[in-house]
């Protein structure tokens, strides 16, 4: 089993309709309470003066909505939104080129901009800061370097690896923007507000159900809720409660924290190979066959939220809650009580 192939997996899967449960207004934007409020501000500050707004950073785990709080920034400032992303901007030239075709006050999306090479990098280092871009013309002793005035523009980054980003890309964003994982209230509305959009009508104990299972996040729960939805339809349930809920996530093999086979096989092996750890996570990635990246991106963040794993200097360690959630017991001497 591969990460993309989990059903829980916050990665994005052919599977998420997502353009029709995506919100479209900083209103309709469930959870994420302070970011919300300061780009509402930020927003209304900038066109009340009249100017592009500042650059912003998206950055924060797989479906959080950075994506969508994108489209968002730009509907909501009234502005054009062109989307690119790292991986796909080859060339300086390929960046230039859709520098140049922006109007004016657009959004420039750049998704996984810590993926972009460094020679397009530094092309935008100049197009941040002073909105122009420099050009080199000819080769040799007789190149010379021309400047391009470039429209204002707001360059709107996201990542999943802020850590990754170069320092002078990450200090010319006036507005960097950590997206949280969400709470179960939160996610039960954005479970609400997707079921009203399908047509399902699920009882509040439901949509508690597939929020505890969703692992704060929102593209997970929305993908749990289709999934939940085949189940009630199949079953001629003619509402999803929390026993259908439960059933069908149950089936799914989703457990009540919303861990699946590998979060588990993730934590038998920390408990039963190396006696609840430390253990480095190129170990751990090595056993379950997973790259390293999936391992700190997308199986710990979570497993650390809930309080189950903790990431040391020498390693990680199995909590108290995390030889609990097994149905084990920590062997004596184990590392165990420091993390509880
Ligand atoms: N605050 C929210 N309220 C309701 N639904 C949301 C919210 N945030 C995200 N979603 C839903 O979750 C899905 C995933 O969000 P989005 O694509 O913006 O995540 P992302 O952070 O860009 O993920 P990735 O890192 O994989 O690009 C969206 O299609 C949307 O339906
Ligand atoms: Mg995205």
């Amino acid at each position: 089993m591969t990460d993309t192939d989990r059903l829980i997996t916050p990665a994005r899967r052919a599977e998420d309709a997502d353009a029709a449960l995506r919100p479209k207004s900083l209103d309709e934007f469930i959870g994420q309470q302070a970011a919300r409020e300061n780009l509402r501000i930020f927003i209304q500050a900038a066109k009340q003066r009249g100017e592009a707004l500042d650059h912003v950073l998206f950055f924060g785990p797989p479906g959080l909505g950075k994506t969508t709080l994108a489209q968002i920034v730009a509907k909501e400032m009234g502005v054009g939104f062109r989307a690119t992303s790292g991986p796909v901007i080859a060339k300086s030239g390929d960046l230039a080129a859709l520098l140049t075709n922006l109007d004016e006050g657009d959004v420039l999306f750049v998704d996984e901009i810590h993926r972009l090479n460094p020679a397009v990098e530094e092309i935008l280092y100049p197009a941040m800061e002073d909105r122009a871009l420099d050009l080199m013309i000819g080769e040799g002793p007789s190149a010379r370097s021309v400047r391009i005035d470039l429209p204002n523009f707001t360059l709107v980054g996201a990542t999943t690896r802020q850590g990754l980003l170069t320092t002078p890309l990450r200090d010319r964003f006036g507005i960097p923007v950590r997206l949280q994982f969400y709470t179960v209230p939160e996610l039960e509305l954005v479970v609400r507000r997707a079921a009203g959009l399908l047509g399902l009508a699920v009882t509040p104990e439901g949509s508690t159900e597939i929020a505890r299972r969703s692992r704060g996040t929102p593209r997970i729960a929305g993908r749990l809720l289709r999934r939940v939805r085949d189940f009630a339809n199949v079953a001629n349930a003619g509402q999803v409660d929390a026993k259908v809920a439960d059933a069908a996530l149950n089936r799914l093999e989703v457990d009540h924290l919303g861990l699946d086979l590998m979060d588990r096989r993730y934590l038998t092996m920390i408990a039963d190979v190396y006696r609840g750890g430390p253990v480095g996570v190129e170990t751990l990635a090595a056993g379950l066959s997973e790259p390293r990246d999936t391992v700190e991106e997308v199986i710990e963040p979570y497993l650390i939220q809930l309080g189950l794993i903790a990431r040391t200097a020498r390693g990680r360690c199995l909590n108290g809650p995390g030889w609990k959630h097994l149905g084990l017991t920590p062997p004596e001497g184990s590392q165990d009580g420091l993390f509880d």
